[in-house]
C-alpha cells in the first residue's frame, strides 16, 4: 500500500549507522539493498554509511567487504566502475563496542566530519544489526555519546526477534523507549517488506470481486504456508532458543494474518493501517487451556531423511543444538479471529524447516454453493480458491469451475493465472530495499508497532507456556516431508486439506474433489 501522497522519492540525506556491519545480516541483505537502492536513484547523493562492529577493518577492508556482499548477494552488479566507486566513496567504517561510550563520542565527531563533507543536514537512521539484548545499552550510548543532538531527525531501525516474549519485549521496549520516541522506532518484519505481502490490501480492497465476498458468509477457510527447504545451518545457537512459533509464527505469520483479515483502513496512512492490523491481533481467540493448545496447535522437529535425493541429519545432529532440544522447527495452527467478519472461519497457519519446497502461499478458500442445485448436487464441485503467491513465484491465481470442453454439462475446476514473477522486465526489489527506503522517507507503515508487537506476544505466549509444561506432543517428521501428520489431521478434523502450494509433486494435487464443507 502506498502512503497518502507519498511519491517515489529518494530519501533526504542522512548518515546510516550500520551496527553488526560485519555480521550475515549486513551481508546477505542490507549492502546489496543499499546498493540496489543507489543505483535506483533512491538514495539521495549526499548519504554515508558508516560499518560499525568490533573488528579492526580498514576503510578499504570494509568496501571491499561491501563489494563482494553485492557480488554475491545483489540483484544487480557493481559492474559499472565509475558508479560503484561514487557508490563506495560514502563508505567508512570505524571499530566500536557497543559497551564503550567513548567510542559513540567519537562517532559523533566523525559524523560531523562526514555531515560537512557529503552535505547532511544531521540526519540519523541507526540500523542495529545486532543481537536483541544489544538493542537497549546501544540505545543509551547513542544518547551519552552526542549523537541525537544532531539537527535533522533520528531514527532506530531494529531487527526481530523484538524479544524472547512478552515480558522481555515489555523490558526491551521500555529500554529503547527512554532515548527513542515510538514515532522514531521501525521495528523490521522483512515480510512486510515483500512485494506480495504489501499486494494483499491492493487485491483485497481495489477489487470488486473480493471485497464483498471477504467474510464469514463467502469465505470457508484461509491457509498460510511458509515452507522452508532450509535447515537450522548455523544459526543454531539462536535457533535453538527461539523454535519456530518465535522465530516465524509471532511474526511474518502473524503479519500476515492480520493483512488477510484487517478491515479498510479509513485512509492509507500508517496509523490508521496498523490500528485496523492492532485489531485483527487482539481479536485473535486465545487458547484457554493447555489442552485446547494441544487441540489445534501441532508442532514437529526434523530427523533425519532425505531432500531431492540429498541425505540430510536431524535438527538434532546440527551444530550449535543440544543433542536432546525439543525446540520445534514446524508449527502448525488453527486459529479464530473472533470479531463479526471472521467468526467461525478457519485460519490453517503452518510453517517450517527442511520441508520439500521454498514457498509462501496464502489460499483463500471459498464455501461452496451449497443452494446450487443446478451444478452442486450433479457434480463434485471443487471450491474456489484464490491463491496469494508471495515466493519465491510471486503472484495470484484464481481456481474457477468451468465446462469440461466436448462433455455435455461436466464441470472442471480450471485455473486463471497472474505469474508477476515471470513478467519479462519485472524485477522485484528485495524486501530490505523496500524497507531501508521507507524508514529513510519516515513511512511506518511496513514496520511493527509496539501494540502490535505485544499483542502478538501475547497471542504466541499462551502456545509457548502449554509447551512447556510438557513435551509429549512434539513429533518428529523425516527432512524432505511436509511435517508431521497431526497437522494434516487439524484440517481434516474440519473437513478440509491442505491445498498443494507451488512446487509441490503434481501427484499430489487434488483438483478436482468436494471435501470442503
Ligand atoms: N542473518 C539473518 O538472515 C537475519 C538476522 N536477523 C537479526 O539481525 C540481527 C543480526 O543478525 P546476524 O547478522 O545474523 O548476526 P551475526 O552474528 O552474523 O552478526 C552480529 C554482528 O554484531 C556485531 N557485534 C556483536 N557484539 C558486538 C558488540 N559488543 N559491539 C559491537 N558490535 C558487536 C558483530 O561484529 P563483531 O563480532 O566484529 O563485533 C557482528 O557484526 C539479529 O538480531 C538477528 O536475529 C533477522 C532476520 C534475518
Ligand atoms: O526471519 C526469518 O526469515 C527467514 C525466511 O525468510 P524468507 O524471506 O527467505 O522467506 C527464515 O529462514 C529465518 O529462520 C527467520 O529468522
Amino acid at each position: 500500500m502506498i502512503y497518502e501522497n507519498k511519491q517515489e522519492t529518494a530519501a533526504e540525506g542522512a548518515v546510516y549507522y550500520l551496527f553488526g556491519a560485519t555480521g550475515d545480516l549486513a551481508r546477505r541483505k542490507l549492502f546489496p539493498a543499499l546498493f540496489s537502492l543507489y543505483k535506483e536513484g533512491k538514495l539521495a547523493d549526499n548519504f554515508a554509511v558508516v560499518g560499525l562492529a568490533r573488528r579492526p577493518r580498514t576503510n578499504e577492508q570494509f568496501r571491499s567487504d561491501v563489494y563482494d556482499s553485492i557480488t554475491e548477494f545483489c540483484r544487480y552488479k557493481a559492474d559499472d566502475t565509475e558508479l560503484w566507486n561514487r557508490f563506495a566513496e560514502h563508505f567508512v567504517y570505524m571499530s566500536l563496542d557497543i559497551h564503550n561510550v567513548d567510542g559513540f563520542r567519537q562517532l559523533n565527531a566523525l559524523s560531523a566530519e562526514l555531515d560537512a563533507k557529503f552535505g547532511i543536514p544531521g540526519n540519523r537512521l541507526f540500523y542495529l544489526a545486532l543481537a536483541p539484548e544489544l538493542f537497549g545499552p546501544v540505545s543509551f550510548n547513542m544518547r551519552e555519546g552526542g549523537l541525537l543532538e544532531s539537527a535533522g531527525w533520528h531514527r532506530l531501525v531494529i531487527e526481530k526477534p523484538f524479544g524472547y516474549d512478552l515480558e522481555s519485549a515489555k523490558k526491551l521496549n521500555a529500554q529503547i523507549s527512554q532515548v527513542f520516541k515510538e514515532e522514531e522506532i521501525f521495528r523490521i518484519d522483512h515480510y512486510l517488506g515483500k512485494e506480495m505481502v504489501q499486494n494483499i490490501e491492493v487485491i483485497r480492497f481495489a477489487n470488486a470481486f473480493f471485497e464483498p465476498l471477504w467474510n464469514n458468509r463467502y469465505i470457508a477457510n484461509v491457509q498460510i504456508t511458509l515452507s522452508e527447504t532450509v535447515g537450522v545451518e548455523e544459526r543454531g545457537g539462536y535457533y535453538d532458543k527461539s523454535g519456530a512459533l518465535r522465530d516465524m509464527g509471532q511474526n511474518h505469520m502473524l503479519q500476515m494474518l492480520t493483512m488477510i483479515a484487517m478491515e479498510p483502513p479509513s485512509r492509507l496512512h500508517p496509523e490508521d493501517i496498523r490500528d485496523e492490523k492492532v485489531k485483527v491481533l487482539r481479536s485473535l481467540r486465545g487458547y484457554s487451556s493447555s489442552e485446547e493448545v494441544r487441540r489445534n496447535v501441532v508442532r514437529g522437529q526434523y530427523a533425519e531423511g532425505t531432500l531431492k535425493g540429498k541425505p540430510l541429519v536431524g535438527y538434532r545432529q546440527e551444530d550449535s543444538v543440544a543433542p536432546d532440544s525439543v525446540t520445534e522447527t514446524y508449527f502448525a495452527a488453527k486459529v479464530f479471529v473472533d470479531n463479526l467478519r471472521w467468526a467461525g472461519v478457519p485460519f490453517y497457519i503452518r510453517t517450517g524447516k527442511r520441508l520439500p519446497v521454498k514457498t509462501t502461499e496464502v489460499v483463500v478458500e471459498f464455501k461452496n454453493m451449497s443452494e446450487n442445485v443446478l451444478f452442486a448436487r450433479k457434480h463434485d464441485l471443487s471450491p474456489n480458491l484464490l491463491v496469494i503467491r508471495v515466493n519465491p513465484m510471486e503472484g495470484i491465481y484464481i481456481k474457477i469451475n468451468a465446462k469440461k470442453p466436448g462433455s455435455d454439462n461436466a464441470v472442471q475446476p480450471v485455473a486463471m493465472e497472474f505469474c508477476q514473477s515471470c513478467m519479462v522486465g519485472i524485477n522485484t526489489p528485495e524486501a530490505y530495499e523496500r524497507l531501508i527506503h521507507d524508514a529513510a522517507r519516515g513511512d511506518s507503515t511496513y514496520f511493527t508497532r509496539w501494540d502490535e508487537v505485544a499483542a502478538a506476544w501475547a497471542f504466541v505466549d499462551r502456545i509457548a507456556e502449554a509447551w512447556r509444561e510438557d513435551d509429549s506432543d512434539l513429533s518428529f517428521y523425516p527432512a524432505g516431508t511436509w511435517g508431521p501428520q497431526k497437522a494434516d489431521q487439524l484440517l481434516a478434523d474440519d473437513g478440509f486439506f491442505w491445498w498443494p502450494v507451488n512446487g509441490q509433486e503434481e501427484d499430489n494435487v487434488i483438483w478436482v474433489t468436494n471435501s470442503s464443507k
